[in-house]
């Protein structure tokens, strides 16, 4: 599904990113972990369009994707949430879901504007899975609610609605469980694993919480310093003793 091989992405003379390799196969869970600043936000943003690397090729479903800008990439199915909570705050649940929709489709003005056939089908049936995922990720009685007056953890599940009223294939995850509380982060849990059961979605995760990795994911990527340091499943990795000095011995 997606096959990263050697990116590196340079900021002038910091070498964010050196020739980092990863796969993600079809209703896989794959995640990157490494200490702070190791560089795995950026390799999300190589992926997803929002920088160009400076060397290495991303092949998604079949197609180099390097270079690319995040909406081409988005629109081909693979679909990103962020470190810091970006919804439009001062737009209802609802419409965030909507207006994720349009941007996704690309919906033409003029049709818009007079509303042919097509047009209104298409605008149902964005609603139709608007009240799906509210309902999924339990914010249907937020509907009506301003984005931004939302508790935290109810923003980072619209957040993944958000991603998922596209239907993507590949959806990214950057740190979803920060600001979380255990009974969220376990709610969170659920609901990854059920993306990749119940909607055969893979899922590309960046996350700090252990236990969370651990759980879910089916292999893991370390990166340390921009480089990478092992790739395994979370029982490989737990017993790695590289991973254990670099990363888990900070913990
Ligand atoms: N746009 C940028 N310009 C210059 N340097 C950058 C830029 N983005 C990231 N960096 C640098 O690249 C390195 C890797 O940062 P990155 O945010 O990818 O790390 P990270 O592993 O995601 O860290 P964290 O876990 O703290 O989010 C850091 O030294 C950071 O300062």
């Amino acid at each position: 599904m997606l096959e990263v091989r050697d990116l590196s992405m340079r900021f002038g003379g910091l070498l964010a990113v050196d020739q980092v390799s990863l796969d993600v196969g079809e209703r896989e869970i794959v995640s990157i972990i490494g200490p702070n600043g190791a560089g795995k936000t950026t390799v999300f943003n190589c992926i997803s369009g929002f920088y160009r690397p400076s060397g290495g090729t991303i092949t998604f479903k079949g197609r180099p994707i390097q270079g690319k800008p995040d909406y081409k990439i988005s629109r081909m199915g693979m679909v990103r949430t962020f470190q810091h909570v970006r919804l439009f705050s001062r737009m209802t649940v609802v419409e965030n879901l909507l207006v994720a929709q349009h941007r996704h489709l690309n919906t033409n003005l003029f049709a818009g504007l007079i509303k042919t056939p097509d047009y209104r089908k298409r605008e149902e049936k964005s609603l139709e899975r608007a009240a799906y995922w509210l309902e999924r990720v339990g914010l249907m009685e937020m509907a009506n609610r301003d984005a931004g007056n939302l508790a935290y953890g109810q923003q980072r599940r619209l957040e993944i609605a958000r991603c998922m009223v596209t239907e993507p294939e590949v959806l990214m995850l950057d740190e979803p469980a920060a600001g979380l509380n255990p009974n969220e982060t376990r709610e969170l849990n659920e609901l990854i694993v059920s993306l990749k059961e119940d909607y055969c979605v893979s899922v590309l995760l960046i996350e700090h919480d252990m236990s969370l990795v651990m759980g879910i994911s089916d292999r893991i990527n370390v990166i340390n310093q921009g480089r990478p340091l092992a790739c395994g499943t979370p029982e490989e990795i737990r017993t790695n003793d590289d991973v254990i000095k670099a990363y888990l011995g900070e913990e």
